[in-house]
């Protein structure tokens, strides 16, 4: 067992212009831990999880990976030290396949590459992660199927087979239903438990309450960019600060 947290967020605190985006926040994140991030639209979700993966810098405080201060390490040498993330919008190649696309991700992270213009060459070790990456997802079947024609659900899938596939050590997942069709909440729901049971640290920004309260061990609460609070799914829900500050919003 490490005796640090997984990720650990001090004092961070992010500055545009004359706006406070981001302000003393401090959050630690255990290995193995699934956390929730919810909060109304504009409470800084999104900007924290930039700041985590290195899109943004902090304008004060520190982030530290594994016990290790990333604070001014750029996007990829954070996703080769096990930071991996998915995005509100589809990252995938929609001309290629799903099994070129998870490959596609396997080859960046075993060539190092960023760029599919500095793309290594294929290996059947990419080959393979794919494919496990793939059946983790339950999409094995659906490997030679074209990106474009998937339905909503099975491409959120396909972007996580792309993240298992760089085997990432922490997982951030930026609203993973948002468009899903309902039907397809439960499957998406049973991936995301896939990832967590497989011993990553997963963290979801997500708006629907029902899905993270049903997965995650705690909640940390997002309000005008701060950290209301970091705490089990009931105590959040019980916590008055939150209940005004948050659930007294529209969402
Ligand atoms: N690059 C930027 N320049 C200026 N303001 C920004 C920038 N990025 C974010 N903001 C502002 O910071 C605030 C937080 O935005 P952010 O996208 O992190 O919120 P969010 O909680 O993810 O919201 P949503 O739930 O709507 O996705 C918003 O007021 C937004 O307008």
């Amino acid at each position: 067992m490490t005796d640090h947290p997984m990720l650990a967020l001090e004092h961070v605190g992010l500055r545009i212009g004359g706006a406070r985006i981001l302000h003393d926040v401090s959050l630690e994140v255990r290995t193995g831990e699934m956390l929730g991030v919810i909060g109304p639209n504009g409470a800084g979700k999104t900007t924290l999880f930039n700041v985590i993966s290195g899109v943004m810098k902090p304008t004060e405080g520190v982030v530290a990976l594994d016990g290790r201060d990333v604070t001014g390490e750029p996007i990829h040498r954070r996703a080769a030290a096990g930071l991996g993330r998915t995005f509100q919008t589809s990252s995938l190649f929609p001309a290629l396949s799903v099994l070129e696309n998870v490959r596609l991700a396997a080859q960046a992270h075993a060539g190092g590459a960023t760029s599919v213009l500095r793309m290594p060459r294929r290996t059947d070790a990419a080959t393979e992660a794919a494919f496990a990456a793939l059946a983790e997802v339950g999409l094995a079947d659906r490997a030679d199927a074209e990106a474009s024609g998937l339905a909503h659900g099975e491409k959120r899938k396909v972007e996580i087979a792309m993240l298992i596939a760089m085997n990432p050590k922490v997982v951030l997942l930026d609203e993973p239903m948002a468009g899903v069709a309902s039907g397809d909440v439960p499957a998406i729901t049973e991936v995301i438990r896939g990832l967590h049971r497989g011993g990553r640290t997963v963290l979801m920004v997500e708006h629907h309450m029902d899905v993270v309260l049903g997965l995650v061990d705690r909640v940390a609460v997002m309000h005008h960019g701060e950290l209301l609070a970091a705490d089990t799914p009931e105590a959040v829900m019980a916590n008055p600060l939150v209940q005004s500050a948050y659930l007294g919003e529209a969402v």
